[in-house]
């Protein structure tokens, strides 16, 4: 792993929150629902594909919302949502695992656990579709990435710069996602995405990742390249800007190609 030194303070203490979590007692079994269906599906309807994220909170965002969490899920998917992602970070995201076990009881699309997966003991938490590992933060990735595979997962292998994304292609990453926010700065900027995706072979599942809000960012995603596009704070809005209707927010994003006004 990298040190600590260049990374913002929230996500140090995050990673050493991370740290200290403890696995499971069982070895995961999971039956996956597939996310490369999933996208076709949302292709042959026309809807913009949608990563939703259910995000109480974040060291970035202006505000908490408790709302429960499958209700939230449900609205997303009713809003064209072509999979949920949950995060399970307790300590600086307001996330559990009984959030991820409800939505993934409430919605048929495929689950994304976001966390910060450090070793294999904590793929064991909770059973989801897709698991996060950030390419920055993890030690062996080939070897965590066929620790999950062995579970059933499948994996989301999360990059911010070239030479990230040369480590995730080595490891055998399928499904690579190009964060936008900086991890040191914690500053989004979508040219990030716009520089890493032309790098990245066909066959590979590419989304964009972070900072993404308006129907324009979407296309602007989708140009350079994005087969998907993960979504959280603008269809949480937790500062209250939209009244807080996901399924409107979440339907301004998956419109954003057929309705161009
Ligand atoms: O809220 P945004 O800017 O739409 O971003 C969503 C998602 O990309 C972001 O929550 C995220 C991307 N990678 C992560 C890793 C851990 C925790 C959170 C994240």
């Amino acid at each position: 792993m990298e040190t600590t030194g260049d990374l913002a303070a929230s996500v140090r203490s995050i990673l050493e929150s991370a740290g200290e979590r403890g696995g499971a007692d069982a070895v995961l079994d999971v039956d996956p629902r597939s996310v490369e269906r999933a996208l076709e599906r949302a292709e042959a309807d026309g809807r913009v594909p949608i990563i939703a994220e259910v995000k109480p909170t974040s060291p970035t965002s202006d505000g908490v919302r408790n709302d429960d969490p499958a209700t939230l899920a449900q609205e997303m998917v009713a809003g064209g949502a072509t999979a949920i992602s949950v995060l399970t970070e307790p300590t600086h995201f307001g996330g559990s695992a009984d959030a991820l076990r409800d939505v993934r009881a409430a919605v048929d699309v495929p689950v994304l656990r976001k966390d910060f997966v450090l070793e294999e003991a904590h793929l064991d938490l909770v059973e989801a579709d897709l698991v996060l590992l950030i390419a920055r933060f993890v030690d062996d990735l080939a070897g965590l990435l066929a620790a999950a595979r062995d579970r059933g997962f499948q994996v989301l292998v999360e990059v911010h710069d070239r030479a990230e994304l040369e480590t995730a292609l080595e490891a055998g990453a399928e499904v690579i996602g190009v964060n936008n926010r900086d991890l040191a700065r914690l500053e989004v900027d979508l040219e990030t995405f716009e520089s890493v995706a032309p790098h990245v072979p066909d066959d590979v599942t590419l989304i964009a990742e972070s900072g993404i809000s308006t129907p324009a960012d979407v296309r602007r995603m989708r140009e350079a390249g994005a087969d998907a596009l993960l979504v959280g704070s603008a269809i949480m809005d937790h500062a209250g800007e939209t009244d807080g209707d996901v399924r409107a927010n979440t339907r301004r994003l998956t419109t954003a190609e057929t309705d161009t006004t």
